[in-house]
């Protein structure tokens, strides 16, 4: 669906883009996950031709994005940033423009993507009037108007509500699963990326830093032993001298990160008991999906 090959963008001294390379199959909800300013919409906007590479090349459905690919494009749904609307246009008449130029004429598909972003209560409002989380409505009901095999997505979720937010996660779940739309959407929000995307790649000062399957997410968060006693430093003595490596963490509990630990709790509890420190409290912990990013990304 999407090969993208040594990407570059450069700006001046500004290296918004790095040599990034991915692949995208049908089928797939790929997320570009990075913090503010990573690249992630310099990256879609490559994918799109809205900006002309310094380097490398992308093909979108089998052709090379470039200059006078229009019938590309009607197979393709994308939002971009602040969605844009004819601000003196209703909901429903920019629905219906953006329906003709994609070339579809059916007013039944307006009905039906009004209905399914859950706009009808706005329909005949003017863009102008919609709040954000609206506009955003609007901007992925354009994207959807014309039934494309692929959609691409800058920050979907940028400016809903947490309601708005589940109902996109569930319109493209749907999409993907029940008509097999290919998704790539760029996210800086990862519980939300873990529960959509099937692949994610990691973006970070413009360089794709790791790809992984979201299957795979829970391989990456690393685990570890906490142990609390009434004597910590008794404890920490005598795991010690049992030849583990406890680190005293800040709410004062030993923190045990090597494997067997983590395997074999019960171990690290019974040198605990025959030191004359039982443990009051024992439990594996799981790094947090955020721990995890910023372990990536180095920060
Ligand atoms: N037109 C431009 N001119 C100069 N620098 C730019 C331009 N567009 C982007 N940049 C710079 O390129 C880098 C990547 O920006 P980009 O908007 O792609 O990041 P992003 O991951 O989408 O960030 P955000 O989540 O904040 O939207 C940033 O340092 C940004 O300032």
């Amino acid at each position: 669906m999407i090969d993208a090959c040594g990407l570059t963008k450069r700006y001046g001294e500004v290296v918004a883009v790095d040599d990034l390379s991915l692949r995208v199959s049908a089928g797939e909800t790929y997320a570009l996950l990075g913090l503010n300013g990573a690249g992630k919409t310099t990256t879609i906007r490559m994918l799109l031709g809205m900006v002309r590479p310094t380097s490398g090349s992308v093909h979108v459905l089998g052709t090379a994005v470039g200059p006078g690919e229009h019938a590309l494009w009607s197979r393709v749904g994308y939002l971009v940033e602040t969605p844009a609307a004819y601000p003196e246009l209703t909901v429903r008449e920019n629905l219906t423009v953006a329906a003709r130029l994609r070339g579809v004429s059916a007013s039944r598909r307006v009905d039906e993507v009004v209905e399914r972003l859950n706009l009808a209560v706005y329909a005949d409002k003017r863009a102008r009037t919609l709040s954000l989380g609206n506009a955003q409505r609007l901007g992925l009901a354009k994207a959807l108007v014309h039934e494309p095999d692929l959609l691409i997505l800058d920050e979907p979720a940028n400016g809903l509500d947490p309601a708005g937010v589940v109902e996109i996660r569930e319109l493209l779940r749907e999409l993907s699963h029940d008509r097999g739309v290919t998704v790539v959407l760029s996210s800086h929000i990862l519980t939300e990326v873990a529960r959509l995307a099937t692949r994610i790649g990691v973006i970070h000062r413009g360089r794709l830093v790791r790809e992984l399957e979201a299957a795979d997410l829970n391989a990456f968060l690393r685990q570890r032993l906490s142990v609390s006693t009434r004597d910590p430093e008794a404890a920490e003595q005598a795991l010690t001298a049992a030849g583990f490596v406890p680190v005293r963490s800040e709410n004062g509990a030993l923190v045990l990160a090597d494997a067997q630990s983590v395997r074999e709790p019960d171990v690290v509890a019974t040198v605990l008991v025959a030191a004359g420190c039982p443990p009051t409290r024992l439990v594996v912990e799981q790094d947090d999906l955020e721990t995890f990013f910023l372990r990536e990304v180095g920060s």
